[in-house]
């Protein structure tokens, strides 16, 4: 695992031999506070270490499932302070990203909002392809007496925003925040293979246009 203090969009993806892995960008967005840094550890190292700093990282990462390699790079970012929600989330981290898990704290209120206002302004902004997935996560579930988002409300919004939808304790079990990243994966994935699929389109519909245009001549 490569930790970078600096978000470096230049991220290499060779194995030792040259060769050139899969590669998937994974943006965390999120309030402050709500267990974004716990979920990339957790997934990472399958621990919990209780304090993480406030930095901004990407982590570099090999997954292998299903015996192929891939490299999974997560951009655990900081909720700017002090930010107009409409300038939380940058341009560069958009273009970046293969996917976007956003995180709230299932007793934190104000931290669903902002997920609400991530997901709005990643929809009305259109710098996210329509393709490219997203998941919230609700973190914190092991503190149910202290709860102020109900899960129903949580699901729906997500079901809503046509987002995937989990409840997690990174503090308490690994096992859920592995389905969060196994999902965002796979949902990544398809919608690489959708792209490609496009552009095969695309590029059939170009090749009879020249066939067409040429006749015409
Ligand atoms: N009880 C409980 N605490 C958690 C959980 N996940 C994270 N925390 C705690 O919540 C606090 C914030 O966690 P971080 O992972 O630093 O949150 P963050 O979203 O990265 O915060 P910023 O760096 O401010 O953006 C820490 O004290 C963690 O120990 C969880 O599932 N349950």
């Amino acid at each position: 695992m490569v930790v970078l203090d600096k978000p470096n969009l230049q991220l290499g993806s060779k194995t030792m031999d040259g060769n050139q892995h899969k590669e998937a960008n994974v943006l965390l967005l999120g309030a402050e506070n709500v267990g974004k840094s716990a979920l990339t550890v957790r997934f990472l190292t399958k621990r919990f270490i209780g304090e993480y700093g406030d930095i901004e990282s990407i982590y570099s990462h090999i997954d292998k499932t299903d015996g192929r390699e891939i490299a999974l790079n997560i951009w655990d970012s900081l909720y700017p302070q002090s930010c107009e929600t409409t300038e939380s989330i940058s341009d560069k981290q958009l273009q970046w990203a293969d996917g976007v898990i956003l995180v709230y704290s299932i007793c934190d209120r104000s931290s669903f909002e902002v997920v609400r206002q991530q997901v709005q302004l990643i929809r009305r902004t259109r710098k996210l392809s329509a393709s490219t997935p997203i998941i919230i996560v609700g973190n914190k579930r092991d503190l149910l007496h202290q709860r102020a988002v109900s899960s129903e409300e949580g699901r729906l919004f997500a079901l809503s925003a046509d987002c995937g939808f989990f409840e997690i304790s990174a503090a308490e079990t690994y096992h859920g925040v592995l389905l969060v990243f196994n999902e965002i994966l796979d949902l990544i994935k398809e919608s690489k293979a959708l792209k490609k699929g496009m552009v095969g389109i695309k590029g059939i519909v170009r090749s009879v246009s020249a066939v067409f245009g040429k006749k015409r001549e």
